[in-house]
């Protein structure tokens, strides 16, 4: 049976059991001066059919713990960030793995993901509360961010831009034919890899994703959406740290760059 095979009844957003507590500090946190106003919605709603395995990669271990986890706790150990909606596959969401609530419930929602990544994000921002002003959007899959990263993200999607963390690419670059002859040797310099989290103002992203909705419009990432309707994104410093698990590879390379100090 696929995920999508389920009944579409399935409850969209989920309240964390009561009986798990906070974690220790968020007291002090809540009690500082720093605005809490961002909120974050990592997709973890895809089904990693890349990795080629069968167990979900955002679930499978990685140095000491389940993926999808070392990205949420970087993000709750941010003062500045209101709430973390994390999107699961619809298979999971009505009952999350117990080791989500290893952060502060206190900020976390969890909602259901979509056959698309943007479907995904889309019922993510459905549930992002009123008093947050800056979204940003990560990959479960990105387990390594490093906090500098996100805080450029921030600071630039709070001067009303979109914010986007890419890294120049830096091989030569060919267009090939399906029979794998090269076509041309493409022009390399205004050419990034980008990566997440993209962070943008609410209004921004919530009408990018409405718009795309209406016209189906299909992007692999959040700033596509925002660049189709004429917003202005910009790109800010990324990281090799914040690779994507895509293929099996992928998961031993997490875990050297894991024992590597950041
Ligand atoms: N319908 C989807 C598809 C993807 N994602 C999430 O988007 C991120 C980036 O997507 P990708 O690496 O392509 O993950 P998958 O779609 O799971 O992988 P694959 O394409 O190999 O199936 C992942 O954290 C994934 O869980 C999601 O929330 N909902
Ligand atoms: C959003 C993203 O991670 C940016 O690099 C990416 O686009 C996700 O989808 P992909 O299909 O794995 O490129």
């Amino acid at each position: 049976m696929s995920d999508f095979d389920l009944p579409p009844s399935a409850p969209r957003r989920i309240v964390p059991p009561p009986a798990i507590t906070s974690r220790p500090g968020a007291e002090s946190r809540a009690a500082s001066d720093v605005v809490r106003d961002v909120g974050v919605v990592i997709v973890a709603g895809g089904q990693g059919t890349r990795t080629g395995g069968t167990e979900l990669k955002q679930f499978r271990w990685v140095a000491g713990k389940p993926m999808l986890l070392h990205s949420l706790q970087t993000f709750m150990a941010r003062p500045d960030v209101h709430t973390v909606v994390v999107v699961l596959p619809r298979s999971h969401a009505a009952d999350p793995p117990p080791w989500l609530f290893q952060c502060d419930i206190d900020r976390l929602l969890v909602s259901t993901g979509g056959r698309e990544r943007a479907e995904s994000v889309a019922n993510g921002l459905e549930d992002i509360p009123d008093d947050v002003r800056t979204v940003l959007v990560h990959d479960a899959a990105r387990p390594l961010v490093p906090d500098d990263l996100i805080e450029r993200v921030v600071q630039e999607a709070r001067r009303g831009h979109g914010a986007v963390p890419a890294l120049p690419v830096v091989d030569t670059i060919k267009e090939v034919d399906e029979s794998g002859r090269i076509v041309r040797t493409v022009e390399r310099a205004r050419l990034w890899r980008v990566q997440t989290p993209q962070g943008f103002p609410r209004e921004m992203i919530e009408q990018a994703h409405a718009v795309a909705r209406r016209d189906g419009i299909v992007a692999t990432d959040d700033a596509g959406l925002c660049e189709r309707l004429g917003f202005p994104v910009v790109v800010v410093p990324g990281s090799e740290r914040a690779m994507k698990v895509t293929e099996e590879g992928d998961f031993a390379r997490a875990e050297a760059l894991f024992a590597l100090p950041a």
